[in-house]
């Protein structure tokens, strides 16, 4: 087996007498991209913190590269952070900051490539302070990834970015996990994760509550099929449950090819299935699980 890039057990974090982070394991395999999600205030950010080696765990272990981020500064080298606020010089320029950013690092680094990278190469001699919001992201990103880092940390990389930005920004994304970077990525936009995440953890209350591989944990919550209909149908029998709200209905099914099949056989030539939609698990219905479940708890 390879050795993980990170590896997370029982870790625990407090801030004074709050235990933010209560018990988690994880681990990053080499060259793929692990999704750290979770509800406001689950403890990602600490759990990000403690693996760069900025906070000292009260629990547990991590080690990445094999070794202690608190102690072994040696594989800071090998590691670009994207933080959630970079925290610039407004008065430097773009290419003054990335210069200033690549003497930082004890990597040797190309700060045109970089820039170019992110789409910046444009905006070399603008001052930072004129930047928009979504171009100060980009600068973060180039910034992290200066002397092209083996593992890298994104936290909420796309905020504020525009559509076309985001987009550009995961292709770059992929573009660096084909060439076998490490990515440790944390965000609000499920879409983001679900388009470039290998493994994730869903974390609530400081504990994991969801864990494993994207296509495993979407398989392995129910599908959705909706539409509308005239109001006394009877439904054929179904694998899954239906919910009928006035001439809405809405199926939650473990078998979708089985029940859409039912379905269209059923109505075929003389009902209308209007606005008829069918689509697998998406990761805002596992995250709603996960705050149905706790409500229930
Ligand atoms: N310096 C601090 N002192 C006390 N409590 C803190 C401190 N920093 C964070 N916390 C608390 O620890 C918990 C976890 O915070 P953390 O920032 O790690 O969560 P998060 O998952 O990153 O949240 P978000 O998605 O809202 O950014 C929260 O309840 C937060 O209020």
């Amino acid at each position: 087996m390879t050795t993980p890039v990170i590896s997370v057990q029982g870790l625990r974090c407090r801030y004074g007498e709050f235990e933010a982070v209560r018990g988690i394991d994880f681990d990053v395999q080499p060259g793929e991209l692990f999704a750290l999600l979770g509800t406001n205030g689950a403890g990602k950010t600490t759990t990000l913190e403690t693996i760069e080696g900025h906070r000292e765990p009260s629990g547990g272990v991590v080690r990445v590269f094999g070794q202690d981020p608190r102690q072994d500064r040696s594989i800071r080298r090998r590691i670009g952070i994207m933080l959630q606020e970079g925290g610039f010089a407004g008065d430097l320029t773009v290419r003054e900051t990335a210069e200033l950013g690549s003497a930082l690092t004890a990597r040797t680094s190309d700060v045109d490539e970089s820039l170019a990278a992110v789409g910046l190469a444009g905006r070399r001699e603008v001052r930072v302070r004129q930047l928009s919001g979504g171009e100060r992201r980009r600068l973060d990103l180039a910034l992290a990834l200066l002397g092209e880092p083996d593992l890298l940390f994104l936290d909420e990389p796309t905020t504020g970015m525009d559509p076309e930005s985001r987009s550009a920004t995961w292709d770059l994304v992929r573009g660096l996990l084909a060439r076998g970077t490490t990515v440790l990525l944390t965000t609000h936009y499920l879409e983001e994760a679900e388009r470039l995440a290998h493994r994730l953890a869903i974390m609530h209350e400081g504990r994991i509550a969801v864990s494993g591989r994207l296509v495993d944990v979407l398989a392995a919550h129910r599908a959705r099929i909706s539409f509308d209909t005239h109001r006394d149908a009877v439904l054929p029998p179904l694998a899954g449950t239906a919910e009928v709200t006035g001439t809405h209905v809405e199926i939650r099914t473990p078998d979708l090819q089985r029940d859409l099949h039912a379905l269209l056989s059923w109505a075929d030539g003389h009902l209308e299935l209007s606005g008829l939609r069918a689509h697998h698990a998406s990761l805002e219905d596992v995250f709603k699980g996960v705050r149905e479940e706790v409500l229930v708890a």
